[in-house]
């Protein structure tokens, strides 16, 4: 996207509160867990509780000690650079078919009347094996493919892990969220890039929305922040640990814990001077699994908060169209 001093209209994006969009709003409190305590059985009771609070609360945690050292990260973080670098016509050698939401493309668009965010993406699923259309994994960089395949193997460990102890932290068995996502549960991974934007003021990188999925991984950007969480109605930035994964809640965790933890909203702000990377895995039940609070959540002092759901991410598209928060529409009604 080339840098020019004013941006087409529909890119332009009004705050609902009326602030600038790059006002400094204040950090958000994030808890740092350690993935390696979480998995050995003794010990980890304080860390589970620290999970479920931080997953009740601000829906999201920074992970740490989760298998991949700081260099592989940052060697994903160039990778990615790198890929966005390339030439425009060998981008779009890998560009996202209509029907698709495999490919390269170069903002997100749903529906005409949708403000554009201000930023690239590469989106591939990685798990299962068939759905992997490996035609669309870029050949450049050179590292590309081995680099994201090993990414991937990496994260379904990590995912196992997380969604275990989310379970162990409701004091439900470890198998609880796995066994209702099914084994053939999907990831997809989405690289973004959001180029420097001479209006950071109005323009965001990725507009607010929360996630369709059961629970996201983000690796951001080591250098340059963007990503925010809106909790009571206010902003809040997130911070950047370079070592850490940053793992948060989608809708399909927030039902599955009839609302335990917390699937917030959150959007991404520009920069003028500087770009910013990430690269965001999603992990996202089997389509045909029904997805609905767990039984063992559900009493007289926590009725049942959402109906059955199935494919979410059709449904999720559905309403987001519409401009509503898909899960509102899951809501059962009191
Ligand atoms: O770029 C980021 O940090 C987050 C992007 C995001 O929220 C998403 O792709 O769903
Ligand atoms: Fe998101």
């Amino acid at each position: 996207m080339e840098l020019q001093s004013e941006v087409p209209e529909k890119y332009i994006k009004k705050d609902k509160n009326g602030e600038p969009l790059d006002h400094p709003f204040p950090v958000m409190e994030i808890s740092v867990i350690d993935l390696g305590v979480l998995r050995t059985s003794s010990n980890s009771r304080d860390e589970l509780e620290k999970l479920r609070s931080a997953l009740g609360s601000w829906g999201c945690f920074q992970a740490i000690n989760h298998g991949m050292t700081p260099e592989f990260l940052d060697k994903m973080r160039e990778v990615t650079k790198e890929f966005f670098e390339l030439p425009m016509e060998q981008k779009q050698k890998y560009s996202k078919e209509n029907n698709d939401f495999q490919g390269y493309s170069n903002f997100l668009v749903l529906s005409e009347q949708q403000k554009l965010g201000w930023s690239e993406n590469l989106y591939l699923a990685i798990k299962p094996e068939e759905q992997c259309k490996l035609e669309l994994w870029p050949e450049k960089p050179e590292v590309f493919r081995s680099i994201l395949h090993e990414y991937s193997i990496k994260l379904q460990l990590i995912t196992e892990v997380v969604l275990k102890a989310m379970a162990s932290s409701l004091n439900l068995g470890d198998d609880r969220f796995l066994d209702q996502y099914g084994e053939r549960a999907k990831m997809s991974a989405k690289f973004n890039i959001y180029p420097p934007c001479p209006r950071p003021d109005m323009v965001l990188g990725m507009k607010p929305h929360a996630d369709g999925s059961a629970i996201t991984l983000i690796l951001q950007d080591k250098s340059t922040e963007g990503l925010q969480f809106l909790k009571d109605n206010q902003w809040f930035r997130a911070p950047v640990i370079p070592e850490a994964l940053l793992i948060n809640v989608g809708d399909q965790a927030e039902i599955s814990s009839n609302g335990i933890f917390k699937s917030l909203a959150h959007r991404v702000v520009t920069n003028s001077e500087k770009e910013r990377m990430s690269l965001v895995v999603f992990y996202i039940p089997e389509l045909d699994k029904e997805i609905e609070p767990f039984e063992e959540l559900v009493d007289e002092s926590r009725p049942k908060l959402y109906k059955k759901v199935k494919n979410y991410p059709e449904f999720y598209l559905r309403h987001y169209q519409l401009g509503k928060r898909p899960i509102e529409a899951a809501k059962i009604e009191t």
